[in-house]
């Protein structure tokens, strides 16, 4: 079936896709002229911390389940099997400590940004360095979820990509500077009805149309695609249990416990309760966007596995193969493809705009009146969607297979913020000069380990999903062939990409506790030494810059004055652990 000349689209199917366009902006033209009409940054920002827990669980799997999950997994199932299932194992851990440990901490702080944590325990500097990073890793991410779905279509039945990216863009900003956090999840919610509904629609039509459950099973099964228990300690094998499992709570903690999109939808909760329960509320259904895309991974498999080819755009391709000729169905999952991207877009726009106003700009103009602050939140909101389209022409440059880029991002820069946090929340004694060049040096080595690794990809034919047209039959006589084992920092650059965020975390920390060490106990130690560091700078921000920490201050003192939260209850004050 040549793509090209092919009628994918029946009038129904644009209809269907115009549909999904028009109800987001409706939700959001409905916020933003309905209840406060988006007038103050509590609820333009913060939805008024008015949500129940099941708008909240489903916009939290909606901020980081985009197409990328939609096309890279099935890409990740075909070309190597179930292994990447057992990130599922990840969710439990990953979900369970940011229920009964970060969640607290920022719902009993009533804080409006994360970030604003990290002043309370360390200092000025601190949030500011951890404002940045989060800005810098929701920009790329987000480029990366704007071109996927356009780019991917596009290959595939010459759908217009740059008017597509365009018009994806310019709804998400429109209905998100609208309607603000409220429309924001409110049509999180609607999109992931959509994602799971254009799922499982490929996957119906996909086995029926395969010879039924049994003969797809028989064919994933001889095509040895059922990945069992892959114990392998060695922390070089891109997927194994240790790996996914493990590796990925790291992962799922730097999401789901610090990123400001996630902190964002706990705080919006109506109690702490509420956001607890909403955090409970994801396990099931991240299990089933997981099973739902990794089972439309084999049954792309069972459908191809005679004709062992494989380019980036396999699934898209294996979408249209299924359901062109059923009218509705195309547009259905082109729906689902934008929803996903949609829903990580908006809650990537909306944080970017918090934080960029309460942990930026805020202090520096604490007169501003309320209207102002609100409407230089739209302006954010906007200016953000703009800067989103110039990142997605950026991602056309990667090349990389999409989940695969999207994973290292917040391996590099979302595992340091981690860190960042669990040195606060989990060692009293760490300092903001220790959080300070932890964050730093954490960066500098996550940086050097993910671009050394694509530097240095090993000369084994890169796997199927990066597009090389390798048939399996040579895939695996090259993954037969024993290649020398790297050594010394070869070894460090094939460091699965799955260790990124929890080797990232551990850097910051150790390097972190090392400085605060130095400092505290040590308090004439590095001081001189930044001096002389900075010696360039003026003597007014040296001064700043290396005094971040009172150093005069005893660490019991520094932790009295910040473990005391205000209370929860009037009258009584918490100390937390
Ligand atoms: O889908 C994306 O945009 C990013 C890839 C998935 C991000 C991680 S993987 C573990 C967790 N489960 C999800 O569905 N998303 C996050
Ligand atoms: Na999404």
């Amino acid at each position: 079936m040549d793509p090209s000349d092919q009628k994918f689209f029946t009038v129904i199917d644009y209809v269907i896709f115009a549909v999904l366009l028009a109800a987001s902006m409706g939700i959001g033209l409905y916020y933003a002229l309905s209840g406060g009409r988006q007038r103050t940054t509590q609820e333009f920002l913060m939805a008024d911390r008015s949500m129940g827990c099941l708008p909240v669980s489903l916009s939290l799997i909606a901020s980081f389940q985009s197409a990328v999950a939609i096309i890279g997994v099935p890409a990740e199932i075909y070309t190597h099997g179930t292994q990447y299932w057992f990130i599922g194992c990840a969710y439990i851990l990953g979900l369970f400590i940011p229920a009964h440990i970060f969640i607290p901490v920022f719902y009993r702080l009533r804080v409006s940004s994360a970030y604003q944590y990290l002043e309370l325990r360390f200092s000025k500097a601190v949030r500011i360095c951890g404002t940045f990073t989060f800005i810098f890793q929701m920009v790329i991410y987000m480029g990366v979820c704007v071109y996927t779905p356009a780019f991917a279509l596009n290959a595939v039945t010459g759908f217009e990509l740059w008017g597509t990216v365009l018009a994806t863009g310019l709804v998400c900003t429109l209905y998100t500077t609208l309607g603000g956090l409220k429309a924001v999840i409110w049509t999180d919610v609607f999109q992931t009805v959509v994602m799971f509904a254009g799922q499982l629609a490929v996957i119906v039509v996909g086995v029926q149309k395969t010879g039924g459950v049994a003969d797809v099973w028989r064919k994933v099964w001889e095509g040895n695609r059922i990945s069992g228990l892959d114990l392998n300690p060695d922390p070089t094998e891109r997927h194994t249990f240790w790996t996914l499992g493990v590796g990925g709570v790291f992962l799922m903690l730097s999401l789901y416990g610090v990123n400001q999109a996630q902190v964002q939808r706990y705080l919006s909760s109506r109690t702490e309760k509420e956001a607890v329960r909403s955090c409970y509320m994801v396990f099931p259904s991240l299990q089933l966007a997981l099973a739902l895309s990794c089972v439309m991974g084999l049954v792309m498999f069972a459908r191809y596995y005679m004709f062992i080819v494989c380019f980036p755009q396999m699934v898209i391709y294996f979408v249209m193969d299924m359901l062109h000729g059923l009218p509705g169905l195309p547009g259905l999952f082109i729906a689902c493809l934008f929803s996903a991207a949609l829903s990580t877009i908006s809650s990537a726009f909306n944080s970017l705009a918090t934080v960029t106003m309460e942990d930026l700009i805020k202090p520096q103009y604490p007169a501003m009146t309320e209207a102002r602050a609100t409407l230089l939140s739209k302006v954010l909101a906007m200016s953000y969607g703009l800067l989103c389209l110039a990142m997605a022409y950026l991602t056309h440059l990667m090349g990389d297979s999409v989940l695969q880029v999207a994973l290292k991002i917040f391996g590099m820069v979302g595992g340091p913020i981690l860190g960042l946090f669990c040195l606060g929340m989990f060692f009293p004694w760490a300092n903001s000069i220790g959080a300070l060049v932890g964050l730093c040096a954490g960066l500098v080595v996550a940086f050097w380990l993910g671009i050394g690794s694509i530097l240095n990809r090993s000369t084994r034919p890169l796997p199927l999903e990066c597009g090389t047209n390798a048939t399996i039959a040579i895939q695996t006589a090259f993954n037969n062939t024993t290649l020398s084992q790297p050594s010394g920092l070869k070894r460090f650059y094939s460091l699965s990409y799955m260790w990124y965020s929890g080797f990232n975390c551990t850097t910051v920390i150790l390097i972190g506790l090392i400085i605060s060490f130095l400092t505290d106990v040590m308090p004439g130690t590095l001081y001189p030494l930044l001096g002389k560091l900075f010696c360039f700078l003026p003597e007014h921000l040296k001064k700043k810059l290396c005094c971040v920490t009172p150093l005069g201050q005893t660490v019991s003192e520094r932790i009295d004055l910040i473990m005391v939260v205000q209370p929860c209850n009037p009258g009584e004050t918490e100390m937390m652990f």
